[in-house]
């Protein structure tokens, strides 16, 4: 078969070759546009936002494949044993005495955000839900076919110009805004994501260029006046590794500030700080971005991901089950710490991070329990001097908000009462200090059914589901899959629950076909056989099974959904 850089896809899934390609989208020099033609992308995919994308593209490509290049060099030393620890070189700008821009007067109480994927209902509900921020999500939460990529930007133009509306048919009812609401934030993809239905002078273009470019060209005027009092667009910057990738984006948003001729300084943006080897870079990211920053953020899922990659090589770092994995590990809690000690002491945000609980409907007794766990959680982060919080799910704001204000009263945020100085002296060790915990069966088992059906969701079209009471997204279900990779790799005594048995292909090969024919019971013959779980199965299983880990798990099903075209199951 054609590879996807040979063919471009029809929606009904023909293969067309490029020769005789449908003439549509009025594009600049240099550009190719593989998805399929219809006339409200093109009012999103103008020749003008085309030649801003193609623009940051050449400008920027060469940089982001030295950060590439760099991410891999970084990787072979720590798969030689090496660990990720504090730069020398950079000791002056941790020990500095400088401060990030102040924070935007729209953006200053962020105590509770929610975050979603721009689905047209779900924005209309997270915008009106009463929370502070909502992130727009085009990463963890969203599958990126063209549908869904095109019709995210789509409904986030909606909303910013506030003409969204929703008419849910089945029940007869009209979604639209209220006169308050939230403010939005969009996290673009990571760098490591390409766009392959754009090919700008015959690459793939980078995913995130487009996302921002696309985003920023359509919205940033509306924005400044509606959202930003002044400010914005505002951003959430995922997976970072390295400083470096942070000067490439505080460059790109300067380059956006010259071309709109608005103040430098404009765009603001909170980076996530959900790689282990960033968390020894949080001064040089803020440092990087000092002019556009406004915090960074615990992406605690993606984070436990990372520590798994960054340590793949050492078999004596072997993680326990995913749920033992909480902030109360000495490694989480130090990560943690220092995020808030260093953001205050540079005058910005500590967000902590998304809770995965989500309301169950069915049983007020279980509902009231994982609650009291969410509450918990919270004030854990609100009384560590966190600013703010992430909830999934529109149940669980009202707690959240309570539990912060419980703490901050009328303050906006901590940055100036909480400057954690005792975090001060977290080093190495702390941030790098083994989990504690035990493997069961039956967390081999939960991997293996929740990344199945995780990736069953995603290659049609969906990036976010709830399953067995929580939110699965893609930083989650890495979790499983790299877990998996490393029980095998090691052969993980599961011991937890008495069992005693060593992780082999034998036993996952087992687990899989049993947990296969579970997910077949639970979710119905019908809904079994129309999905996409077989597909999943076997990816999901060669990703485990891989003799080299593969760094992320959306690359490969990335190729599937470019080349087979998920479409009408989208959501957006
Ligand atoms: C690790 C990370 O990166 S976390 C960030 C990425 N992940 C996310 O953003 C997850 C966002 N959450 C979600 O996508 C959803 O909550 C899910 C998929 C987990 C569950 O969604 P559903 O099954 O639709 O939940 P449920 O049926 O309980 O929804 C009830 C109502 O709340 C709304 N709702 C649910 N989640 C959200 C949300 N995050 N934002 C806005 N509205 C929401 C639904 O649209 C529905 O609205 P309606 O009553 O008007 O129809
Ligand atoms: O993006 C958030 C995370 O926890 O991962
Ligand atoms: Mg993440």
């Amino acid at each position: 078969m054609a590879s996807f850089e040979e063919t471009f896809h029809q929606p009904n899934n023909s293969v067309q070759k490029k020769s005789s390609r449908i003439i549509g989208y009025d594009v600049p020099e240099g550009v190719d546009i593989r998805g399929r033609y219809d006339p409200e992308f093109s009012k999103i995919l103008t020749r003008d936002a085309l030649q801003f994308v193609v623009d940051l593209q050449r400008e920027f490509r060469n940089h982001i494949k030295y950060a590439m290049e760099c991410r891999k060099e970084a990787k072979m030393r720590y798969n030689c044993g090496g660990l990720p620890g504090f730069d020398p070189t950079t000791k002056y700008i941790r020990e500095g005495e400088w401060m990030c821009a102040p924070v935007p007067q729209a953006v200053a109480d962020r105590r509770v955000e929610i975050t979603g994927p721009p689905e047209r209902k779900m924005i209309i509900d997270a915008l009106n839900s009463g929370a502070k921020v909502f992130m727009a999500d085009l990463e963890d939460a969203l599958s990126p076919s063209w549908e869904n990529l095109m019709r995210s930007h789509i409904n986030l133009r909606d909303a910013i110009n506030g003409t969204i509306t929703f008419h849910d048919q089945a029940r007869n009812k009209v979604y639209k805004l209220n006169d308050q609401t939230a403010k939005l934030f969009v996290r673009p993809r990571g760098w490591h994501l390409p766009e392959a239905h754009i090919f700008i002078d015959g690459e793939p273009a980078t995913g995130c260029l487009v996302d921002f470019g696309l985003y920023f060209i359509q919205n940033h005027a509306n924005f400044r006046k509606t959202q930003g009092q002044g400010f914005g667009p505002f951003f959430y910057l995922p997976k970072m590794e390295h400083s470096r990738e942070a000067r490439i984006w505080n460059n790109v948003f300067e380059r956006a500030e010259k071309w709109a001729g608005i103040e430098e300084g404009s765009i603001r943006a909170t980076v996530l700080i959900e790689t282990l080897p960033a968390v020894f870079q949080l001064n040089e990211i803020l440092y990087e971005l000092r002019d556009h920053s406004v915090g960074l953020n615990c992406g605690r899922w993606d984070y436990i991901f990372s520590y798994l990659k960054t340590v793949q090589a050492q078999p004596d770092r072997i993680l326990p089950d995913r749920v033992q994995v909480g902030m109360n590990q000495h490694f989480m809690r130090s990560y943690s710490d220092l995020l808030i000690h260093t953001c205050h002491k540079r005058g910005v945000h500590a967000m902590g991070g998304m809770a995965a609980h989500i309301p169950i409907s069915d049983d007020p007794e279980a509902n009231e329990a994982s609650l009291q766990l969410v509450r918990k959680d919270k004030l854990r982060e609100a009384k560590a001097g966190h600013d703010g919080t992430w909830v999934a799910h529109p149940g669980l704001i009202p707690s959240c908000m309570e539990v912060f204000t419980s703490i901050m009263g009328n303050l906006p945020n901590q940055i100036h009462t909480m400057k954690r100085q005792d975090a001060s002296i977290l080093d190495e060790e702390d941030l790098l200090q083994r989990p504690r915990g035990v493997c069961t069966l039956e967390g081999l088992r939960l991997n293996t059914r929740v990344g199945i059906q995780y990736l069953a969701a995603w290659l049609t079209g969906v990036g976010c589901v709830p399953l067995y009471n929580f939110l699965e997204d893609a930083a989650a279900a890495e979790i499983s899959r790299v877990q998996i990779w490393q029980w095998l790799k090691y052969g993980a005594e599961l011991d937890g629950d008495g069992f005693g048995v060593k992780v082999n292909a034998d036993l996952f090969g087992r687990v899989v076909e049993e947990e296969m024919a579970r997910i077949e019971r639970e979710v119905g013959n019908e809904k079994f056989k129309k999905g996409m779980y077989q597909e999943a199965c076997k990816l999901f299983t060669r990703l485990c099974t891989a003799s080299v880990l593969d760094d992320f798990m959306t690359l490969d099903a990335y190729n599937y959904i470019v080349i087979h075209h998920p479409i009408g199951l989208s959501r957006l």
